[in-house]
């Protein structure tokens, strides 16, 4: 015997009906007894709740309501049976809505809605379907019949929620079964007393109903046929790679609907449970998936988690006071207290040190709890001894949920550092002496990022969706966004990285969507889509969208954002930049950045600050981390000038070699930043700082090789004529070093704490002299690598190198979040 049971939804229409009627001619033709519990067709208890309501205070509009309902059936028969079979439904539910509205006129007449009367309202929802469903099943070939569970399922009087009496119930439900041959279609939801009053059963009464049944009759198992393909790992309307579990246990089906997974009510189940009798999650419009088996097994021995799950709004409240430690009573008397007043307290913890017990409660129950233990606690709070409770709101308790969890040591680990790396600060934490849950009170705001983080920990392990914030689409963006879109496939398939571009901007636009934006379109596709750009705008929106595995890139050369890095951080945003500003500006900003990115567990990462896409900063950190001392530093940082000073030779333009250093992708956005000196310094600076000197700007000795006519010129255009007319200032150089059979080379050096960046003409020996093209060359002379120093060489600029050093970056931050610690 299997015992199914149909939602709302499942037979919310005619064509939903037609759906049904195709799983139970698949059962027939297997040869399966089925008994089948109905709901009303979707929308329609409500409608007559409303109707009742309205009745009651005189609101004629019960009567449209009404019509509504009516109309609903009457199309249902009209579309499923055959002309022949229409008029007598149709007479068949015309006498119930007639019933339905005398009573409603007698409810308004009284202006009184009671329980008991409201319950018989209710009933006429299953009684109009079931009758429907019953007639259309037999004119399909499987032959059915309405059960009106009144005549079996008896209760109490407790009109509403009634309680049911078992004993009387299984025998009326194990007689009617021995004696019915058809399919009995049974109304959910609705049982009666011993004198034939109309009862309810509460809450997932039809859930309830279809349990009741399954135990009495010892069925094979329980199908819940609704409009999803099961229970799932987390609500999909907030976490898109949700998905649906096979099998799961009895515990975790409770657990898992506590926290508000809406598919089934498991407490209604329990007749079911306590058979062990298996249930399925089946879906009535995708009847060939599997759907969730809820049993005894927990199956999944594999996941240690089951689900996530949230209650979006408590209150969470705070009981403490040198006068509770060491003293008895004071936790039952507190509860006791709550529990007087039916508040129902949602989680508990208490600090072994006794001096604090917290606690959290619907909102609604918020003051009136703070009311209650102040009151109670009277004596103590006017003596000192207890402080005054305060309740804090705007939270939610976000819980993760599985059997296995209890045999895998590392599941609370992983959970509050994937809370802790993406800023979700942890109120209050509660963990069942069960270990079937771990729950953790956070803010409101950041539900929908915890479930999220905590989904991807640990369910897609290592798969995970970076979200990244680029400001700055010029050169070094565009090739980054490039490199993105051409590696994204591999990433995922390779790696379980996905990376999702969630905002873009340039000086003029912005735009952000927060499921990626569609890589394939050019700048001015995506941008024409924006709004006007403005940094901190930009930064505000990052801030508010406040999703999981943040990354903010900044692809400027720009000082705006740097000053808001400190903020991003804070956020527990990750950065990851060849921006130099940040880092070669003071070093208390320098030194700050490091502090908040490691207080908040993220990541600020400049390797593209030195030398591009070379590894340099990262090999002087290992350096230093291991116990080396950095004694010298000398280097060619300059991508821009060493490509000019390897190509400038006699008979060429130096002017030229700088617009070619321009177009090749060399320099900074104006290219006076190379030619002064001044990105050196700001490369040396950082070095020196990552070598652990304290180092300001100003103490850096730079050459600057301009003429004042360049300097001063007001547009990058008009700098790049000045140059032509200062050709000669280049050439007396060149021509000189030539002379002594050497090359000129800008070379930045560190020695003794000391820093500094200009011109020298190098000779043939001379590790620099036979550089080529854009290469940097860094020359490590440490504690170690002392005879023979550490060299890094190769192309020190360039769009490719760089981005693709930005891009490297990005792919270390998503693996440090995907890793548990
Ligand atoms: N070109 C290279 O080889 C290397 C460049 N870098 C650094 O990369 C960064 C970018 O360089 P490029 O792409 O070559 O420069 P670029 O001038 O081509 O691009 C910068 C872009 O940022 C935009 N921008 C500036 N301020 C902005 C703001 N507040 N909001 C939104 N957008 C803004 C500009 O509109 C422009 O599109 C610079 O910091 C540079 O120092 C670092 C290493 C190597
Ligand atoms: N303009 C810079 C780019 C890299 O930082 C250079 O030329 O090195
Ligand atoms: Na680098």
């Amino acid at each position: 015997m299997l015992l199914l049971k149909f939602g709302g939804t499942s037979v919310g229409s005619a064509e939903s009906i037609r759906e049904v009627c195709k799983i139970l001619k698949s059962y027939k033709e297997e040869g399966k007894r089925c008994g089948i519990v109905v709901s009303a067709m979707s929308g329609v208890t409500n409608k007559l709740i409303a109707m009742g309501q309205k009745a009651s205070v005189g609101d004629e509009h019960y009567l449209t309501l009404l019509k509504e309902v009516e109309e609903l059936h009457f199309s249902a028969i009209r579309e499923l049976l055959l002309v022949s079979a229409q008029s007598p439904m149709l007479a068949q539910v015309k006498r119930l809505l007639n019933e339905l509205e005398d009573l409603l006129r007698g409810i308004s007449m009284l202006r009184e809605l009671s329980l008991r009367s409201l319950d018989t309202v209710q009933s006429f929802g299953e009684r109009m379907s079931s009758a429907i469903i019953a007639q259309y099943l037999t004119q399909e070939g499987v032959p059915a019949i309405q059960l009106d569970a009144r005549t079996v399922v008896k209760t109490n009087r407790s009109f509403g929620y009634a309680k049911v009496d078992f004993l009387k119930t299984n025998a009326n439900i194990v007689r009617y079964f021995e004696d019915t041959k058809e399919y009995p279609v049974i109304t959910g939801f609705i049982g009666s007393t011993e004198e034939g009053e109309t009862t309810t059963l509460g809450r997932g009464g039809s859930d309830y109903s279809a349990a009741i049944f399954g135990a009495a009759l010892d069925a094979e198992s329980i199908e819940i046929w609704t409009d999803v393909d099961g229970v799932m790992t987390a609500d999909p309307r907030v976490v898109k790679d949700a998905f649906t579990l096979s099998q799961i246990s009895y515990e975790e089906a409770m657990e898992m609907s506590h926290f508000g997974a809406k598919v089934i009510y498991p407490p209604t189940l329990q007749p079911a449970f306590q058979k062990k009798i298996p249930l399925y999650i089946k879906n009535t419009f995708n009847p060939s998936f599997i759907g969730t088996r809820i049993s005894v097994e927990t199956g999944h021995n594999d996941l240690p988690v089951k689900g996530i799950s949230s209650i979006k709004d408590i209150a969470l409240l705070t009981l403490k006071g040198s006068g509770m430690v060491g003293v008895s009573g004071v936790s039952s008397r507190l509860f006791g207290a709550l529990a007087k007043e039916d508040i129902s307290v949602v989680l508990i913890t208490q600090a072994s040190s006794e001096h604090s017990i917290t606690f959290a409660v619907a909102p609604e129950f918020a003051s009136k709890a703070q009311t209650i233990v102040n009151q109670e606690f009277i004596g103590e709070i006017s003596a000192g001894k207890i402080d005054a409770i305060e309740a804090e709101r705007d939270l939610s308790v976000i819980a993760i949920i599985g059997e296995n969890m209890k045999a895998t040591p590392g599941i609370a680990a992983a959970k509050f550092s994937a809370l802790g790396k993406n800023g979700i600060n942890v109120r209050a934490i509660a963990q069942g002496s069960s270990e079937l849950n771990i729950s953790a009170v956070i803010p409101q705001r950041d539900v929908a990022k915890a479930v999220n983080a905590l989904h991807e920990a640990f369910f897609l392990s290592n798969k995970m969706t970076l979200n990244v914030f680029m400001l700055g689409w010029g050169l070094i963006g565009s090739t980054l966004l490039k490199q993105i879109k051409e590696q994204a496939q591999y990433l995922q398939e390779e790696q379980g990285l996905k990376i999702n571009v969630v905002g873009v901007a340039n000086t003029s636009k912005m735009y952000f969507d927060e499921n990626g934006i569609d890589l394939s379109l050019s700048k001015e596709e995506v941008l024409a889509a924006g709004e006007s750009s403005d940094t901190l705008k930009f930064i505000e929106r990052v801030k508010a969208l406040n999703l999981p595995n943040s990354v903010f890139v900044d692809c400027t050369a720009g000082k705006d954002a740097v000053e808001r890095y400190k903020d991003i951080l804070s956020e527990s945003i990750s950065i990851c930049t060849p921006n130099k500003l940040a880092n070669s500006g003071p070093l208390r900003v320098y030194k700050e950045l490091q502090q908040v990115a490691a207080y908040r567990k993220v990541k600020f990462m400049y390797e593209t600050n030195v030398g591009a896409g070379l590894p340099v900063i990262s090999p002087l950190n290992d350096l230093k981390n291991s116990g080396d001392r950095i004694l010298k530093i000398e280097g060619i940082l300059s991508g821009t000038l060493s490509y000019i000073f390897n190509s400038y030779k006699l008979g060429t333009s130096f002017a030229q070699i700088v617009k070619d250093a321009k177009e090749k992708g060399f320099t900074e956005p104006d290219p006076r930043d190379d030619l002064s000196g001044t990105d050196v310094a700001r490369k040396i600076l950082i070095l020196a700082r990552e070598a652990g000197f304290d180092i300001e700007p100003e103490e850096i000795e730079v050459e600057n090789i301009l003429p004042q006519e360049c300097v001063d010129a007001p547009t990058v255009e008009e700098f790049l004529t000045a140059l032509t007319n200062n050709e000669h200032v280049f050439e007396e150089r060149m021509v000189a070093a030539a002379e002594d059979g050497k090359v000129l080379r800008f070379v930045a050096s560190l020695e003794d704490g000391k820093a500094k960046v200009g011109l020298k003409a190098v000779a043939e020996d001379h590790p620099f002299y036979h550089l080529s093209g854009s290469d940097n060359m860094v020359v490590f002379t440490t504690r170690r690598y002392c005879s023979e120093p550490l060299v890094v060489k190769g192309p020190g600029a360039g769009a490719e190198v760089t981005a693709a050093g930005v891009f490297a970056e990005i792919i270390t931050i998503g693996n440090y979040l995907t890793h548990a610690q």
